[in-house]
């Protein structure tokens, strides 16, 4: 009985399969989107609609954000981020805190047990965010994540755990001044020959000027491109501190579903749109 279950799930897998790559062919005739960013809102209320045990939602959650993963690779998209926990989250009732960082360190625990598995499909993980937020052994499990996974590079998956869009930005505008500082420190020591200069003031404004991209060099999202695609569940149309910076001419779609009941159909249909506006999108980002 137990063979035969396993043969009946290994078939329908294939065909389920098979189907995917009948759909994402047609799909394929239009330019598929370089990175799809997820805020993956609705676990708590999925958890209370079907009665789960508090915390269910999110292992629910952690499933559905795994089998986007799968499609976004399937299809050929090649950076997929996802909003694990905001910075604001950590305000939550401690219990809830704890559960979601348990989780998270649980799975990367297991999918680092699967090392194989990621190095198959070419899983390369970055954890961005205020890491120093994390427990110490979670941290150490996100820091394994990232090391084990750093020569794989058919899909850049990238987790924005303890995250704000707006720490992300003042962290930049922060390190940007303090290399613009030393550099004038540095210079002004060695051009003395360690003795005090009077500085023109209009000089000093200027080595003290932070460009636009001193500060995009500088964000946690450096490592991947702007957004093609930003996928809100749970039908809200807020970015909640998510990618501020980064979703000038970003597709936004925020289908009336709680994430963990996504589905391959809902990705499908924002592809769809995305392509029928891609071309105005590529117009506007020369534009700037
Ligand atoms: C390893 C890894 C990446 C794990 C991720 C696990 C996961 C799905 C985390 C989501 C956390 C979260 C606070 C989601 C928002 O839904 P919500 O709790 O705000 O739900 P609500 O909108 O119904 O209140």
């Amino acid at each position: 009985m137990q063979a035969l279950n396993t043969i009946g799930t290994k078939f329908l897998g294939k065909l389920g399969y098979l189907f995917r790559k009948c759909i994402f062919s047609v799909v394929s005739v239009g330019p598929i989107p370089t990175h799809i960013a997820f805020i993956m809102d609705g676990n708590r209320r999925y958890a209370r609609k079907y009665n789960l045990k508090e915390g269910s939602g999110h292992r629910v959650g952690f499933l559905a954000l795994m089998t986007m993963l799968k499609y976004c690779s399937e299809l050929g998209v090649k950076y997929v981020t996802a909003y694990a926990f905001s910075a604001d989250n950590f305000k939550r009732q401690p219990v809830e805190v704890q559960y979601v960082m348990d989780l998270m360190q649980e799975k990367i625990e297991e999918l680092l047990k699967e090392e194989s598995t990621l190095s198959r499909f070419g899983v390369r993980l970055h954890f961005v965010g205020n890491l120093k937020l994390l427990k110490e052994s979670t941290r150490a499990a996100v820091e394994k994540a990232m090391a084990a996974t750093a020569n794989n590079n058919n899909i850049m998956v990238l987790i924005c755990v303890a995250y704000s869009s707006t720490d992300e930005i003042v962290n930049a505008v922060q390190e940007s001044y303090n290399e613009k500082h030393r550099k004038v420190q540095e210079q002004d020591s060695s051009g003395s020959g360690g003795d005090l200069i009077e500085v023109d003031s209009d000089e000093n404004d200027q080595e003290f000027a932070i460009k636009i991209s001193d500060l995009e060099r500088r964000m946690y999202m450096s490592v991947f491109p702007e957004p093609d695609i930003l996928v809100r569940s749970s039908g809200a149309n807020r970015l909640s501190n998510f990618l501020l910076w980064q979703t000038t001419n970003c597709y936004l779609y925020s289908p009336a579903v709680l994430w963990p009941e996504i589905s391959l159909w809902h990705l499908v249909w924002v592809i769809l749109n995305f392509q029928r506006v891609q071309p105005n999108l590529e117009k506007k980002k020369k534009q700037l």
